[in-house]
């Protein structure tokens, strides 16, 4: 097994537990809502929220973490990541929050400390940016959306 990444989890004192991977060879470290209790935030169906987790990181540079759906509540209520994947850059220090969508027919309530997205390391490429006059020509140019058929 190769080295794990280290990622340094600062939770804002929230007295929720500190983000674990749930499985032994789980990709994703499943982040909690960290609202009050008793102020639950109430998703309408269509409606968005930004909803904080209580927990800041710091990667190693060259990481970033991704910000993805649980599929247990998209597949039962609807309910998503709306810029999935969030990107976590790792010079971020402030709180990760989490931008929840419900895409479903009902209204749905996140309560304190449901676990409601994951966050995934991922490896960064960073490119060198160069202008240029002329990219080269390629077999296929500009064809895309869709240009090579459905079957
Ligand atoms: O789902 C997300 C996405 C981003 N962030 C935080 C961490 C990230 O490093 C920062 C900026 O995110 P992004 O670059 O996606 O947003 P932006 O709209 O480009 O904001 P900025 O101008 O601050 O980069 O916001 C979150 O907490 N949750
Ligand atoms: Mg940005």
């Amino acid at each position: 097994m190769s080295v794990p990444v280290k990622l340094r989890i600062l939770a804002h004192g929230v007295g929720l537990p500190v983000p674990a991977y749930q499985s032994e060879e789980a990709a994703g470290v499943d982040l909690m809502a960290a609202v009050e209790d008793g102020e639950a935030v109430r998703l309408e169906p269509g409606a968005r929220a930004l909803v904080p987790t209580g927990v800041a990181i710091a990667l190693p540079p060259g990481f970033e973490a991704q910000v993805r759906p649980r599929s247990g509540l998209a597949a039962k209520h609807g309910v998503t990541v709306l810029n999935t994947p969030g990107t976590i850059d790792a010079d971020y220090r402030g709180e990760i929050k989490v931008i929840l969508v419900n895409l479903g027919q009902e209204a749905f309530e996140v309560m304190r400390g449901a676990r409601i997205a994951q966050l995934v390391v991922a490896p960064v490429s960073r490119a060198e940016i160069i202008p240029v006059d002329d990219l080269g020509a390629t077999v296929r140019g500009g064809r895309g959306f869709g240009s090579t058929g459905t079957h």
